[in-house]
């Protein structure tokens, strides 16, 4: 396996080649810099993607809990989320090998963007697999993928949401990998997928650690990041790991509470990392939200992009190795903290970054003198979401809007 036992490559047969295929190209593009490909996605990612983001000091946030909080703003790269970092690296892979189309799953929608954003900006042809329900509820994701000339596959299987998106692209892309390469939306799947994610995400935390001990003079006490698959929190804490006074929080969607409805296999939360077990999903074994006899339960969040019953396996070993710690908030410390954010610091946040927000409102105290947050994207796309929530709850922090 790939991270302790957790990783691997738990595909089918017909798999295998395509799997390979990747892991000679991640080993010879990413990994060796052949054709001078990593200098070719830095110089993309500056010009296309507006790297290297800044890293903000809060100063409201910093006076309200009385020590130094800072803000790493992957909100302002191109599209307002991290995603670009890992799509426009993966389809930029795929031009160097060769491929000639671009298929990809999304959820929340942010990672289908992000890849018809860098399909277009490469021109390479793009198709979307998302859930017919994800659809329903993502409306603007859906035109801005058009607008950015993807096709939009929808997903009507099962619950007709990310799980079976996944599974749709990868059937798709066992069939047609001649000439196709997935790009997969977060640090989950198959080996080499979950490293070569990392890989391009890894950015943020390189750019965080140099521009802290720049501003601050040292390294931070604490770095939290949301975690849905994953991909923002590895991202963020990749670079910091081997610095051991540095603590890492990653912070998952507590949803509505955090027990199981195991009769129906009904997690109305997705705190993988809290409360899940070890199963196999995607190509990978992580820990899952899984019912008893192995069923992998519907997972809940307010926030889409959270919405997922699995969870990168690095994440999955680094918790098991208490080199990161996992927690989590509800649905309204998450709505909480996207007020707050919003009219406090003038920046309104995703709808996942609030839940890092969330907790450091709650734990601030625990979280030393020296504090740094992923704000992993903007959250332009929640409004709707978090007005309709706000009506039906008494939020401390929500303004009369
Ligand atoms: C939901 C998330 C995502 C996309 N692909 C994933 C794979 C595993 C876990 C999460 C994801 C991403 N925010 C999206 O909008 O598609």
């Amino acid at each position: 396996a790939t991270f302790g036992e957790y990783g691997g490559q738990y595909v089918p047969e017909a798999l295998m080649p395509a799997v390979q295929e990747l892991e000679d190209a991640y080993e010879r593009y990413v990994l060796e810099n052949e054709d001078g490909f990593i200098d070719e996605f830095r110089e993309r990612m500056r010009d296309f993607g507006g790297r290297p983001t800044p890293l903000q000091r809060a100063d409201r946030l910093s006076d309200r809990y009385d020590r130094e909080i800072y803000l790493k703003r992957e909100d302002l790269v191109h599209g307002g989320a991290h995603k670009l970092n890992n799509a426009l690296g993966q389809v930029l892979l795929a031009k160097y090998m060769g491929k000639e189309r671009i298929v990809a799953e999304t959820g929340a929608g942010q990672h289908g963007t992000a890849t018809a954003m860098a399909a277009a900006h490469l021109d390479m042809p793009c198709e979307i697999y998302m859930g017919r329900t994800d659809i329903n509820r993502q409306r603007p994701n859906v035109y801005r993928m058009r607008m950015n000339g993807a096709e939009v596959n929808p997903v009507t299987a099962g619950s007709g949401t990310l799980k079976e998106a996944i599974n749709e692209t990868m059937r798709d892309w066992a069939t047609t990998v001649e000439r196709t390469h997935y790009v997969i939306g977060s640090i989950v799947g198959p080996h080499p997928f979950p490293k070569l994610v990392r890989d391009f995400q890894s950015v943020i935390g390189r750019e965080a650690r140099e521009q802290v001990r720049e501003k601050a003079g040292r390294l931070p006490d604490s770095v939290l990041a949301c975690a849905g698959g994953g991909s923002n929190t590895m991202g963020t804490f990749h670079e910091f790991v081997p610095d051991e006074g540095v603590k890492l929080y990653a912070v998952e969607a507590g949803g509505s509470s955090l027990e199981i409805d195991e009769a129906n296999a009904l997690a109305p939360n997705s705190a993988t990392l809290s409360t899940g077990t070890d199963g196999v999903l995607h190509g990978a074994m992580t820990k899952l939200l899984q019912s008893g006899d192995g069923q992998i339960m519907e997972s809940h969040s307010v926030s889409a992009g959270l919405d997922y019953a699995g969870v990168g396996p690095e994440l999955s070993y680094l918790v098991d190795t208490d080199r990161v710690t996992p927690v989590s908030v509800d649905d309204d410390a998450a709505l909480n903290g996207f007020h707050r954010l919003s009219n406090l610091e003038g920046i309104i946040p995703a709808l996942e970054t609030s839940h890092a927000l969330g907790y450091l409102e709650e734990n601030y105290e625990e979280l030393g003198d020296l504090v740094v947050v992923n704000v992993s994207g903007r959250g332009d796309k929640d409004l709707e979401t978090v007005l309709e929530e706000t009506e039906k709850r008494d939020l401390e922090a929500a303004p009369d809007v």
